[in-house]
């Protein structure tokens, strides 16, 4: 039977008068692709934010890789394992693309104040590993030649691509990509098609917000729709596909 990594139960997050999500309930299997559509202003982005601790849901259940998480702190998510891009890209735009991944690498090592001021010898090599995963990781999403580069002179899929890259320095069980593919082109949406394959073959789970129907289709092994805060379906992409509510839902109509 398939594994649970993440469950969350009766989530609810209102901003004054506005439901933003109403009662969602789901769960992602260890190794799942799993899909997260809805129209504009569904709620697919606060949910991101609630799973990753920068909004406080007001009620409900969230649990993950075995811990309650709920109303817990972003640093608190990080650590048990789920890391995340945004929508609009979040780059340290003059550092160089290295630079950006070891950011994301210092999560996980343990140079405290004391190494840093005094550079002893556990932290030189602690700082030499870092440097040396996060030369891996660029080479992994396909942008190892951009090293030294200012993470701002980098195309927009390969900024894409180093935010995946500095997501993946955490170590995490989910990976939540909020809308990678906006604004690439076919190629660079084929190619990030493929790094999310290889990503989950490498044993991380991926949660993916995406308007790209096409690409959801063909990458999710389940999705979700949400439609003004609520689950409206869930399931295999083709039985989401032609499921009436969603259908609706995006048409605001219903196909008779
Ligand atoms: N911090 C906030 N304060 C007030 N309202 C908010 C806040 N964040 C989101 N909302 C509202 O919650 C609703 C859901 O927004 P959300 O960004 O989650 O939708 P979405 O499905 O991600 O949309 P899109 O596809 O356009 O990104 C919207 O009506 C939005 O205006």
């Amino acid at each position: 039977m398939a594994e649970v990594l993440l469950q969350i139960a009766g989530i609810h997050k209102r901003f004054g008068g506005l439901h933003a999500l109403n009662d969602v309930t789901l769960s992602i299997n260890k190794g799942e692709i799993y899909g997260l559509i809805g129209p504009n202003g569904a709620g697919k982005t606060t949910l991101f934010n609630v799973l990753t601790g920068l909004y406080q849901p007001d009620e409900g259940q969230f649990t993950f890789a075995g811990r309650d998480l709920f109303r817990q702190k972003p640093y608190v998510v990080v650590d048990t394992g789920i890391a995340r891009t945004f929508q609009n890209i979040r780059l340290f735009g003059n550092m160089t693309a290295l630079e950006n991944v070891m950011v994301g690498r210092h999560v996980r090592t343990k140079g405290g104040v004391f190494g840093a001021v005094f550079r002893d010898p556990a932290t030189r090599r602690e700082e030499a590993a870092i440097r040396e995963r996060a030369s891996q990781l660029l080479d992994y999403v396909g942008i190892a030649k951009h090293r030294d580069e200012a993470a701002r002179n980098l195309s927009y899929g390969d900024q894409r691509r180093l935010e995946i890259a500095r997501a993946l320095a955490t170590d995490p069980k989910l990976l939540a990509l909020d809308e990678p593919a906006a604004g690439m082109n076919g190629k660079e949406t084929d190619d990030l098609k493929k790094l999310m394959e290889k990503v989950r073959r490498d044993g991380v789970t991926i949660l993916l917000i995406e308007h790209d129907v096409k690409l959801m289709m063909d990458l999710c092994d389940r999705i979700a729709v949400l439609d003004y805060g609520k689950k409206i379906a869930e399931g295999v992409p083709e039985a989401v596909k032609n499921d009436p509510r969603v259908i609706e839902a995006y048409l605001g109509a219903s196909p008779e």
